[in-house]
């Protein structure tokens, strides 16, 4: 019996040679409305499946394939004596290669259609063919992508068209594919209807479904993990952009998987300050910098190792650069404002490993031209994922991204912060949330002077950040109103309450004047007592920033 195919693509690159291919090798070809219409325009003789069904497209497309002789012919089995018999008596031909590729519901979804124009873009043939031929792979070769079609050709051509003898791998891999295909795309259809992928943009919280499905695409492989011995690859989710999916790298090395950690939280924290800045409370004394205020922040191992604002890029980046000139060698600069030619040419001067940033000059990608191996990275998309997860063995966990700064501005002293000591603990408390507990970060004139963190106990990194923050004042800090100030940090903030009195009072003998922390510690009042006595402003914000 002649060997017949089913062929309905939407995307139809590739399927012309196919359908000659197989034409000439005497195969029938069945194929869809506008499939069809491009195969015999092209002079390819094709059987129109309704032809097959008796059966009209209806529904504006809705129906086409779904059909049990079209279902039947791909299902039954060969070497099945009872499949035969039932196929022969219900007049079902076999089909035994299906090739199919979806409706683009990926790119619509993300393309903000009407709720009922992205209705009409969700596949329901395509995906109930390309399952029936996957379940019966042994018999029928199932195709998704164009990718793929070469190896099919050559591999029909070794087994005599015979789609038996074609390797049980080859027909296991490209079966395998099919159901890797659909559960992503049904998974996407999922966070669809129920609202997740438009989470992110609606600004909603997430619904928390039985199953935890994503659809994550394959961007890249990378040339390995972590460490040498270990592979890796970049998934992208496919149908929402997240800033990962927003970033264009325009120059440099391939960005490596510790890069590209590096680079997601650079970029975070570069944005952070401007995102948080809208919600700052009511009882928060001044305004500090709004007005599309300059932010730079350094990176070391996921690790804030530098970060100051400015009014202009050059001068963040160098007091960003000030703050630890020696660990932002090998280091990633993250940036909020379009670099310039002037901060490209003091970039330059140390070793970066990337920089990212929503924008480079002309000028400037001029300049960082002279150092080859520099990745720059231009990222369009702000961050706006809603939920982070994180992997366990077996598992993952998920929650909801860190997206409350403020809760409360309560000041719990006799003394109150001063504007000026507002505005520095506003803009260290959005870098204190890319700090690993505990962290403590010490400001001064908007720059984080100190920042550490990572450790098991708060006392060493309050000594470490206020020991570090001392060396940097005392060299005097080029300051935002122009001038140098050599004059000690005095503020201090805390990503949890403090336990006891111990690190308020070693913030006293460094100078620091006012304390921001969420409070909380059943000793509350012991750390507000020291505050008192030693005439430090201290403000609760009621919201704990642990970062594990
Ligand atoms: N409804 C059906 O029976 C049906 N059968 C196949 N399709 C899809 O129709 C598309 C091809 O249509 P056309 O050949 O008319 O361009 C393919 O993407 C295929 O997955 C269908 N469309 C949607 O479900």
């Amino acid at each position: 019996m002649k060997k017949r195919a089913l062929i309905s693509v939407f995307y139809k690159d590739g399927v012309l040679e196919l359908a000659q291919y197989l034409a000439s090798k005497g195969w029938e070809i069945l194929s869809t409305g506008g499939t069809k219409k491009h195969l015999a325009d092209a002079g390819v003789p094709v059987t129109d499946v309704s032809a097959v069904t008796g059966f009209p497209e209806c529904l504006d497309g809705r129906v086409k394939t779904l059909h049990p002789k079209i279902h039947a012919g791909i299902l039954g089995i060969r070497n099945n004596p009872e499949h035969a018999k039932t196929m022969e008596d219900l007049g079902v031909d076999p089909i035994d290669l299906v090739c199919v590729n979806l409706y683009p519901f990926f790119e619509k979804v993300q393309a903000g259609l009407s709720f009922e124009e992205t209705v009409e873009f969700i596949d329901i043939g395509g995906p109930t063919m390309l399952r029936s031929a996957a379940k019966n792979h042994d018999d029928v070769l199932v195709l998704t992508e164009a990718a793929d079609y070469a190896e099919v050709m050559a591999e029909l051509d070794a087994a005599g068209q015979d789609t038996q003898k074609v390797s049980r791998d080859l027909k296991r891999r490209l079966a395998g594919k099919v159901f890797n295909l659909t559960s992503a795309y049904d998974a996407a259809v999922a966070r669809f209807m129920l609202g997740e992928a438009a989470a992110p943009a609606s600004g909603k919280s997430p619904l928390w479904p039985e199953y935890f499905t994503v659809p994550y695409k394959k961007a890249q492989s990378l040339r390995y993990g972590e460490n040498g011995h270990q592979q890796a690859a970049l998934y992208l989710n496919a149908d929402s952009v997240g800033a990962f999916g927003g970033m264009k790298q325009l120059q440099g090395k391939e960005l490596s998987y510790n890069n590209m950690r590096d680079l997601d939280i650079a970029w975070k924290a570069a944005c952070a300050y401007g995102e948080f800045m809208k919600s700052l409370p009511e009882a928060f004394p001044a305004a500090p910098e709004t007005k599309a205020p300059v932010i730079c922040v350094a990176l070391k191992h996921n690790t804030p190792c530098g970060a100051a604002l400015g009014k202009t890029v050059l001068e963040a980046y160098q007091r960003t650069f000030l703050v630890d000139p020696v660990s932002i060698f090998g280091g990633i600069v993250g940036c909020n404002t379009i670099i310039d030619a002037t901060a490209a040419s003091e970039m330059i001067k140390t070793f970066l490993e990337v920089v990212v940033a929503p924008g480079f000059t002309a000028e400037a990608l001029e300049i960082f031209s002279a150092k080859k191996n520099l990745r720059l990275v231009q990222a369009e998309t702000k961050p706006n994922a809603i939920t982070e997860t994180l992997s366990v063995d077996g598992g993952i966990l998920v929650q909801e991204r860190d997206n409350t700064l403020f809760s409360d501005w309560k000041v719990v002293t006799e003394k109150a912060p001063t504007a000026e000591q507002a505005a520095d603990m506003a803009f260290g408390m959005t870098m204190a949330l890319f700090v690993k507990s505990n962290a403590i970060v010490v400001v001064k004139d908007r720059v984080a002077v100190g920042l550490a963190g990572g450790q098991v106990n708060r006392i060493w990194p309050t000594e470490q950040s206020l020991a570090r923050a001392k060396i940097l004042t005392d060299a005097g800090l080029p300051c935002l109103d122009g001038k140098t100030s050599t004059g000690g940090a005095e503020v201090m903030i805390s990503d949890a309450f403090f336990p006891f009195a111990d690190c308020v009072e070693m913030a006293a003998k460094y100078g620091i004047k006012a304390i921001v922390q969420p409070g909380g510690s059943m000793r509350d009042q012991e750390s507000i007592d020291a505050a008192n006595r030693l005439g430090i402003a201290m403000v609760f914000t009621g919201t704990r920033h642990f970062k594990h």
